[in-house]
């Protein structure tokens, strides 16, 4: 169980004569619960917090005030080593830091430790699953799509099989039929594996069939947190379109 209190997060200024300034507010306010199994998808117009809120659940930012837990612990108690095996991240646009395909995929299991055959079962397991043709293995990223490059690193992330999967925006870069067909998987993990999800999708039609939960954010705040069947979802993709439009509009 993944849980938020009252998270804050503002920016860090400095100032040459005052020291640490208090910057102004990236999320405010964010209390949440992620139960095992669930599959949140997380929804907001550009500049809403999103990206954030997962790298705080990652760990790669510090709350400014609040606190958040993981089956009861807090984070700052739970060593990285062990918080990064249960709650791992698939970044927007990954790299896979100039090693092949095959290496990027073992290597997260290399650095656990883990014996080469297990490595090759698991690796070959979540590639045929992602149905990543074997000639990519030989492949370094400058061979691939982004997109193909997002679907690497997703296995890349299954084959630690973490309690947690976080997502940014996964199938932003894959074509109709392999986004459809990644879903699919993501949508069986919370039974085939135990794996919850955390997901952001601006993708409402896929977000429609993957989600139990919806976490709608808007200007850093949690605007409507609800189960999937209670979104009316034609409104969601109005009310998001039209906050895009005047943002854009502001802008120019
Ligand atoms: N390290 C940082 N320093 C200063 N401001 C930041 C930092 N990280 C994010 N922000 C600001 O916080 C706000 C939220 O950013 P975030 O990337 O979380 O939004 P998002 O909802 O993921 O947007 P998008 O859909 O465009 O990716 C934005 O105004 C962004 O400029």
């Amino acid at each position: 169980m993944l849980r938020l209190e009252q998270v804050n997060l503002y920016t860090r200024l400095k100032s040459q004569n005052q020291g640490n300034l208090p910057g102004y507010p990236i999320l405010q306010d964010i209390s949440l619960q992620v139960s095992p199994g669930d599959r949140l998808n997380i929804v907001g117009a550009s500049g809403a917090g999103k990206t954030s809120l997962l790298r705080l659940i990652n760990r790669l930012t510090e709350p400014t005030s609040g606190k958040i837990y993981l089956d009861n612990q807090e984070y700052s108690r739970i060593p990285i080593l062990e918080l990064r095996q249960a709650v791992t991240m698939v970044m927007q646009e990954p790299k896979l830091l100039g090693m092949m395909v095959g290496e990027a995929l073992a290597y997260p299991l290399v650095l656990r430790g883990i014996s080469k055959q297990i490595i090759q079962e698991r690796v070959n397991y979540w590639r045929e699953q992602l149905h990543i043709p074997e000639a990519w293995l030989n492949k370094t990223e400058v061979h691939l799509s982004s997109g193909e490059r997002q679907l690497v690193a997703i296995a890349r992330a299954l084959v630690i099989q973490p309690q947690i999967l976080l997502l940014d925006e996964p199938t932003s870069a894959l074509d109709i039929g392999t986004a459809a067909h990644l879903i699919h998987i993501l949508t069986q993990l919370p039974h085939t594996h135990s794996i919850t999800i955390v997901m952001v999708n601006h993708q409402l039609e896929l977000a429609a069939e993957f989600s139990t939960r919806l976490l709608h954010l808007h200007q850093g705040q949690i605007f409507t947190n609800q189960p999937a069947t209670e979104i009316n979802w034609q409104q969601l993709k109005t009310h998001l379109s039209q906050v895009e439009a005047q943002a854009t509009a502001e802008w120019i």
